[in-house]
Formats: structure tokens, C-alpha cells, sequence
């Protein structure tokens, strides 16, 4: 794979959404040499927990761990350290759980950072704004927060600035405004990524890869257009030659 292409590959998280450890090794194993970032989320983590991570970990992989943490301060701080001592390079928590929550999540980090795993290098902390999945109407009308999704975004992300993070989860549709509102530096995470012509699902807040890139994000997070897909390795090399 050229400079360039491997540059693009690293900035694609592929989102490991599988049930078991068989089935997320097939994927990672057709994925071979193509030095993309992987996400273990929920579903994978419950089933098969830290050795999954460690296998990762071991086979060169930069690791996201999506658990999305949203709980009282005390216990995301002791999530945040059991987190971090996985030696995971990116994970997440709520902002919705508020300033407080966060800086907790923070200390967590820094109690349990080593130093020792990742280059020297500490996980990245980023905070969820408003998932991908919700619509204007679901803001509105169900949740009950006024305002535009790009507002309530925006407002998430300043939020999770101040506390320390370094970055959040929003979709592509919103990084400009995050980075005019928080600086450049601040990492942009970005699911809701779906090439021309595929299933939308369950995602409301969506945007193609080369528009996403385009916006300026720093990562997309890229799940069943690959994973759904019948040769996975050739859905991700073409979302790769589409940057
Ligand atoms: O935190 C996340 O990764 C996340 C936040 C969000 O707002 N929306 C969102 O879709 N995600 C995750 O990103 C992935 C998107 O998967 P696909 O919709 O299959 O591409 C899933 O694993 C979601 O859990």
C-alpha cells in the first residue's frame, strides 16, 4: 500500500460489530496488512472481553474501545483506569454525563497511564455527543432538547473541551462548526459513514468517506458497509480509493 493510501487506511476505524471472537477474526484476518484502526464495541466486549483486546493489541492493531461510558463520576473514573490498563488507544464516554463525569474519566487515565504499551503515547479520551442514529424530530420530540442537532453538538463538544478530553464522537455533518468552536487539534471521531448507494440502516446523520474527509475529520468509523459486505477487503479498499 503507498504513503499516501496508508495515511487514509489509518484514519478509517473499522467497527468490529460481531458476536464472537470467530467471527471478528475472520474480518480482521481478510483485512490483512491493510493498517486500518479496529473498534470493539459493546456486542464483541461483552461476549469475549479484555483477551479480545490483547489479540489486537498483540498483532500490531490501534484499538478503539466503544463502551460508552455514562455513570456517576466515581465509577467512570474506575472504568476510565481498568480502561486504560487495557492499553486500548482510543475509547469513549458520554457527554451527556456532564463536566464532572469526564474530569473524572481524565483522572481515571492519568491515575492508571503507565507510559508503558503505546509509544508513550496516552489513550485518546473522547466523549459521545448526540449518536449518529438521532434525527432533528428524535431531539425534539422525544428527547426533549431544543435547538438544532448541530447546537446540541456544538454545545456537547465545548463541554467536553473544557473538561480536558480530546475530542468527541459527532457525526461528519458537525466538524466544522466543532473545530471552528474548539481548534483544529481537537480530535473529531466520526461514525454515520455510508458510501453512495448503501443501506442507510438505522443511521440518521450520515455522509459519504471523501465528503467526511473533505469536512476536515480526523477519523471515520465505518461498520456494516464493510463488515455487510461480501468481500469486506475490497469494500475497504475502494472506500480507501474513494479519499
Ligand atoms: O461511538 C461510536 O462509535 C458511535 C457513535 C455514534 O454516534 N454512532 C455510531 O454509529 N457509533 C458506532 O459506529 C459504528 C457504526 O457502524 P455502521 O453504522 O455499521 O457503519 C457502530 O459500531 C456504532 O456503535
Amino acid at each position: 500500500m503507498s504513503e499516501n493510501l496508508t495515511s487514509v487506511a489509518e484514519r478509517i476505524i473499522v467497527a468490529l460489530d460481531y458476536p464472537n471472537a470467530r467471527e471478528a477474526e475472520a474480518l480482521v484476518g481478510s483485512l490483512e496488512g491493510i493498517p486500518c484502526y479496529l473498534k470493539v464495541g459493546m456486542q464483541l466486549f461483552y461476549s469475549e472481553g479484555p483477551q479480545f483486546v490483547a489479540g489486537l493489541k498483540e498483532k500490531g492493531y490501534n484499538v478503539f474501545l466503544d463502551l460508552k461510558m455514562h455513570d456517576i463520576p466515581n465509577t467512570v473514573k474506575g472504568g476510565a483506569e481498568s480502561i486504560t490498563r487495557l492499553g486500548v488507544d482510543m475509547f469513549n464516554v458520554h457527554a451527556a454525563g456532564g463536566k464532572q463525569m469526564m474530569e473524572a474519566a481524565r483522572e481515571g487515565v492519568d491515575k492508571a497511564w503507565t507510559g508503558a504499551g503505546r509509544n508513550g503515547k496516552r489513550p485518546l479520551l473522547i466523549a459521545v455527543t448526540q449518536l449518529t442514529s438521532t434525527s432533528q424530530a428524535t431531539l425534539n420530540d422525544e428527547i426533549g432538547i431544543a435547538g438544532t442537532v448541530e447546537e446540541a453538538v456544538v454545545r456537547y463538544a465545548e463541554l467536553t473541551r473544557s473538561a480536558g478530553l480530546d475530542g468527541v464522537v459527532a457525526s461528519a455533518l458537525e466538524v466544522v462548526r466543532i473545530k471552528e468552536a474548539c481548534g483544529a487539534g481537537f480530535v473529531t471521531v466520526t461514525p454515520g459513514i455510508r458510501p453512495a448507494g448503501a443501506d442507510i440502516g438505522d443511521q440518521s446523520r450520515i455522509m459519504t468517506p471523501s465528503q467526511a474527509f473533505a469536512q476536515g475529520t480526523d477519523f471515520v468509523v465505518i461498520g456494516r458497509p464493510i463488515t455487510g459486505a461480501v468481500d469486506p477487503r475490497a469494500a475497504l479498499e475502494a472506500i480507501v480509493a474513494s479519499i
